[in-house]
């Protein structure tokens, strides 16, 4: 597997045109270009509409066909190459088609991560209707989801970036989505290619939601391309 790195050569966003007003062009840490993240929030904003409608037939009818019509032409300019992975200046690593946290991905909320003094990884974030599992309540796979991203930044941020080999949750309270919540996770040790860590879900009081631990194992063939072994 190639790691691609943002770098001079392939930092052009490859997703933009280029020419669109307003497009920046990706930065160092790989975010998408401001005109394609725009369009992933109204993507974002489209899908909440969808969720919430009580549109009646025909007009749900009227706006399909005239949302077809915006779907071929953006499928007519789809690109080849991927989003580059970067890492910001605090060695968090960022794409901005990321499913967690990309800018540009609409299927991502997006989140955003910070590294604390003490390395730890912290998101501020809510969830939306959109990610309903049991009424009134969040899916547990996309806390999951989120649990697996943070995690993964704080063993990368410890040095050890790998694919998650285990992920352990405790679903301790339900997760309400419209209200502010954060997730935090921390580097716990090392053992060769393995790195453990340990992260939740919380109100913003501390109060646990979802606890996890994740064991992230860096594979075999990304040492043997950073050490340069055959
Ligand atoms: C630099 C780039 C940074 C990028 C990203 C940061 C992103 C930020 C956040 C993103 C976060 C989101 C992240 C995601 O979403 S990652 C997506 C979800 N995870 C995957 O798709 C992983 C799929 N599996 C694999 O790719 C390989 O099996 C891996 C890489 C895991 C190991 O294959 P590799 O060939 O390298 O290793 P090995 O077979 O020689 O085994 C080595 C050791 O590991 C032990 N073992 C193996 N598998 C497991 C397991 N499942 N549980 C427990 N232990 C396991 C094994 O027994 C052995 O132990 P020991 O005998 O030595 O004691």
């Amino acid at each position: 597997m190639t790691i691609e790195l943002a770098s001079a050569e392939n930092a052009e966003n490859p997703g933009s045109t280029g020419s669109a007003e307003g497009t920046t062009g990706a930065s160092a840490a790989g975010e998408g270009s401001a005109a394609l993240d725009l369009l992933a929030q109204q993507v974002r904003d489209l899908v909440d509409a969808v969720v919430l409608t009580g549109a009646p037939q025909d007009e749900i009818v009227e706006i399909t066909a005239e949302l077809a019509v915006l779907t071929d032409r953006l499928r007519a300019l789809r690109r080849t190459s991927r989003h580059p992975l970067a890492f910001d200046p605090e060695g968090v690593p960022r794409h901005a088609g990321n499913a967690v946290t990309g800018s540009a991905n609409p299927y991502a909320l997006p989140l955003v991560s910070q590294v604390t003094p003490d390395r730890t990884i912290r998101a501020e974030l809510s969830f939306r209707q959109v990610h309903e599992g049991p009424p009134t309540s969040v899916h547990g796979g996309v806390s999951a989801m989120i649990l697996d991203h943070v995690l993964g930044q704080a063993v990368a941020v410890a040095g050890g970036a790998g694919m998650t080999g285990t992920l352990t949750l405790r679903y301790v309270r339900r997760v309400p989505y419209g209200e502010p919540l954060v997730a935090t996770a921390e580097y716990v040790r090392s053992e060769g290619r393995k790195s453990w860590a340990e992260g939740r879900i919380a109100l913003p009081d501390g109060t646990p939601l979802v606890e996890a631990t994740g064991l992230f194992i860096t594979p075999r063939v990304w040492k043997e391309e950073m050490t340069g072994a055959q």
